[in-house]
């Protein structure tokens, strides 16, 4: 069991709260005939997706919704995976669709989540989705950018007008968090490997975001005293005697001198993460049944 340290901002409790909205309303909707079910689809090994996955199958189920495995083999090719997917998006039993990372080489991921309707697009990486955040339309984002943005926002810090810095500018965490920021009205800037000086920009920030992959980058002189730290990076790596551990991008102990809030890894992030990707589903949930009750309306069609 890891130590909690009294500027420790922890992911459990947040995401329990999270996770107990969402049953309060996914009971409602059953209780009305709307059963929110959950299909992950992975290929190959899932070994380095495992955890995650039994992590999104155990707080789904916690969340009152369904949650099926559907594992492909590692031969199966691109177009036979977006067979499958198109007829997950016509099985209106489906409310949403998961693809784990990694998968194999050959498979281009940004076509199978292009694949996925937008309307069960519970991870938030379709492009429909992404440019969605572009327009303020913030409640089906990327999960782990928004659980990010829901971790500064437990501080209780103020958005509005807020220095924010992001290091790493992927598609899928980095340049979400930032548009997510600028819809909440923060200032926003973003770094990556090209930045002349990290520590520069760092260290002007009220809250840091780090997504970048590399274990200790972020270390204490880079940190604003009093800033709030957003460590996103999980990196596995091996002390002095051989074992492995998993540790963030940020190099906690010194920076926890430094810092009012830092989020630790494990149990920072990834536990809210899967909290709003449980509250993707009940929102992509709610939006099918309004369109389904739009549809069949009794003016319509007649
Ligand atoms: N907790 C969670 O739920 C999740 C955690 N993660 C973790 O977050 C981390 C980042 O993931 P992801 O965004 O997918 O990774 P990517 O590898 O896609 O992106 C890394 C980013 O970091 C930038 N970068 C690389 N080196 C530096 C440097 N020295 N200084 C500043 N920026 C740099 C890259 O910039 P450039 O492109 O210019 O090279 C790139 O934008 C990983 O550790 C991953 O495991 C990811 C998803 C979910
Ligand atoms: N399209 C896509 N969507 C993702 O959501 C996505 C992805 N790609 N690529 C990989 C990362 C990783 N990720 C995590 C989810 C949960 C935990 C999590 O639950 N972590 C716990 C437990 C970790 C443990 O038990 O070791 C914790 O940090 O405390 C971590 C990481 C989602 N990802």
């Amino acid at each position: 069991m890891v130590q909690s340290h009294p500027h420790d901002l922890r992911g459990k409790p947040i995401a329990d709260a999270i996770i107990a909205e969402v049953r309060r309303e996914t009971e409602m909707l059953a209780a009305a005939g709307w059963h929110p079910r959950l299909l992950s689809i992975s290929i190959g090994d899932v070994e380095a997706a495992a955890v995650y996955i039994r992590n999104q199958k155990r707080q789904a189920e916690r969340a009152g919704i369904a949650f099926e495995e559907r594992n492909f083999p590692a031969s199966i090719t691109q177009a036979e995976l977006e067979v499958a997917i198109r007829a997950m998006n016509a099985d209106p039993r489906v409310t949403g669709i998961i693809i784990q990372r990694p998968a194999p080489a050959h498979i281009a991921l940004k076509a199978l989540q292009g694949a996925v309707h937008p309307m069960k697009d519970v991870e938030g990486m379709h492009p429909a989705s992404i440019g969605n955040i572009v327009y303020n339309q913030l409640d089906l984002a990327p999960c782990t950018a928004a659980a990010s943005v829901e971790l500064l926002k437990a501080t209780g810090l103020k958005l509005e007008g807020l220095e924010v810095v992001v290091v790493g500018h992927s598609e899928i965490v980095g340049k979400p968090i930032a548009f997510l920021l600028m819809s909440e009205g923060a200032t926003v800037t973003v770094c990556h490997h090209m930045t002349r000086s990290v520590a520069i920009h760092a260290r002007r920030a009220d809250a840091l975001f780090v997504a970048v992959g590399k274990a200790r980058l972020i270390t204490a002189e880079m940190v604003k005293p009093g800033a709030a730290v957003i460590d996103i990076g999980i990196n596995v790596v091996k002390d002095a005697e051989g074992r492995e551990s998993v540790i963030g991008d940020v190099d906690t102990d010194s920076v926890r001198e430094v810092a009012a809030w830092i989020t630790p890894v494990p149990g920072g992030v990834g536990p809210v993460t899967v909290a709003i990707l449980l509250r993707n589903a009940l929102t992509a949930l709610k939006r099918q049944r309004t369109l389904y009750e739009t549809a069949y309306r009794e003016d319509v069609g007649r």
